[in-house]
């Protein structure tokens, strides 16, 4: 069969990222299928909400209230710890993530093997923590948490300032927004000789599998979303 090729657009200031980042992971994993490719992509989020002319939930108080429930309620329904955050107008929105996404997007450059696992460690300093990423001592934690060494870790910051690494971030931004995305996370399903089809959300992930006729394994397995 000719390959499948899912692009996940992600961005750690966003927590259903992480769960769609998760639940896609775990996926992949228990298809174990040479035909289906998932490509990790990180992704600004605050460019997606701009070039698609979209507001994030948080800025209309009834998504932001209901936001708060509704992670409560995944919580509940899996293994994960999400907390709503003690001062979410600063942090999603004055603070943002862009420094985060360009350290992952210069890891995804040169060295992708920590991609998943760096990216989970700012997840939980986020979401878990109510930490705030845009200070370098955060990320740094969350990189060495995610197995870097103190030195690669700073280098990874570094290079977070390099014009190419700024220039991939910019490209993953309007590739998903060339395909259709206004949030994150979005997947992205391209098949040659077929249009490319994007599922927003991660509890899209069944319609995503029942598009590829993959089996759908759940948002959680037995409560547990890794
Ligand atoms: N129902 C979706 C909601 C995802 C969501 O609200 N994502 C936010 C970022 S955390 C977003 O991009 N929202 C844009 C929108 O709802 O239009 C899911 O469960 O994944």
């Amino acid at each position: 069969m000719a390959l499948r090729r899912i692009a996940l657009h992600y961005d750690c200031i966003s927590p259903y990222s992480w769960i769609g980042f998760e639940v896609m992971m775990r996926h992949s994993r228990m298809w174990n299928d040479p035909t289906v490719r998932i490509e990790l992509k990180p992704t600004f989020l605050g460019g997606i909400m701009k070039g698609s002319g979209n507001k994030p939930p948080g800025v209309v108080a009834g998504k932001m209230v209901y936001m708060g429930r509704d992670l409560q309620r995944l919580n509940d329904f899996t293994d994960m710890e999400l907390n709503m955050l003690s001062d979410p107008f600063t942090t999603l929105f004055k603070k943002g993530s862009i420094k985060a996404m360009r350290a992952i997007t210069a890891m995804d450059m040169t060295n992708p093997e920590v991609v998943e696992r760096v990216s989970i460690e700012v997840w939980k300093q986020i979401w878990i923590h109510d930490r705030d990423i845009t200070d370098e001592a955060i990320l740094m934690d969350a990189f060495t948490s995610a197995g870097l060494t103190k030195n690669k870790a700073k280098e990874f910051l570094e290079m977070a300032g390099a014009k190419e690494v700024k220039n991939k971030l910019k490209e993953n931004t309007e590739e998903a927004l060339d395909a259709g995305c206004f949030g994150a996370p979005s997947f992205i399903v391209r098949q040659d000789g077929e249009d490319d089809k994007m599922f927003f959300g991660q509890d899209r992930i069944e319609l995503l599998c029942h598009q590829l006729e993959l089996p759908y394994h759940g948002a959680a397995k037995e409560g547990k979303i890794f």
